[in-house]
């Protein structure tokens, strides 16, 4: 199992985790958007830590090159380190096959049993929700923290939508920050620049490793 569930289940046995956030996402690369949508969590939910899960192969990015899963774990390692609330898994870029949730989630719910699993996703994410594998068994496996993002809209209909599709979804606001990986992907084939849109540690990574800078990769998605 996995280093960083370990630790957490330790501290379920402990009594000091009985609610565990997890932000799911590929992470091409991490941002400050991340890093505050799962802060905001954190503090608007009681969340005793958040756990970050770069996805292996993600479902919805199969169109698209996605940096190697080693990299991207290294970026969310960088970004998260210093906060002691934040953890991060290899769970998703060490399983074979398509990246989907309810596979992670159902190995989190059997290794922290008792622990409340909340899944953070941004406006856009939570709007796919439905379309998610095994949406059913998904719905039943976390509550779902729906985060405000700039440019995607999370309206009273699309909650009322997500509930009768049995999720429990929770709308919360984060300070508005209109950064997306894809634009820094651009900005980094472009040679702008991305320093305080990601935090220096992996500005640094994407230089050491020339992460974006070919048509190929990244640099070239939309
Ligand atoms: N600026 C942001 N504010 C709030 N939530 C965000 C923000 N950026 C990403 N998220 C959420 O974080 C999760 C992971 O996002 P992901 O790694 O796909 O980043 P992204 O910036 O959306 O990437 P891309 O532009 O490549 O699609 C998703 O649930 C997404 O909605
Ligand atoms: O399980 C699925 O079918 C599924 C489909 C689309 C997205 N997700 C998850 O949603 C999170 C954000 O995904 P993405 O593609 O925006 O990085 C990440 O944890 C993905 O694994 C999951």
């Amino acid at each position: 199992m996995d280093g960083a569930v370990d630790a957490l289940a330790q501290r379920a046995r402990a009594g000091t985790l009985a609610r565990l956030g997890i932000m799911g996402g590929t992470f091409d690369p991490p941002h400050l958007g991340h890093l505050a949508c799962a802060e905001e969590a954190l503090e608007a939910f009681g969340l005793d830590a958040v756990l970050f899960v770069p996805t292996g192969r993600p479902a919805f990015k199969q169109d698209r090159l996605v940096t190697a899963g080693e990299v991207r774990l290294a970026m969310v390692a960088a970004a998260v380190a210093g906060n002691p609330a934040f953890a991060v898994s290899a769970l998703e870029v060490e399983r074979p096959g398509i990246t989907y949730a309810v596979d992670t989630l159902r190995e989190l719910r059997e290794e922290l049993p008792g622990v409340e699993l909340v899944f953070i996703v941004g406006a856009d994410a939570a709007l796919t929700l439905p379309r998610w594998r095994k949406s059913a068994e998904l719905a039943r496996l976390a509550a779902f923290a729906a985060a405000t993002r700039p440019g995607f809209e999370l309206g009273e209909q699309a909650l009322r939508d997500l509930r009768e599709h049995g999720f429990d979804v929770r709308p919360f606001a984060v300070p508005g920050l209109d950064i997306s990986s894809s634009a820094l992907r651009r900005r980094v084939y472009a040679g702008r620049t991305i320093r305080y849109l990601v935090p220096e540690a992996v500005r640094e990574i994407i230089e050491e490793e020339s992460l974006y800078r070919r048509e190929t990769d990244g640099g070239r998605v939309a």
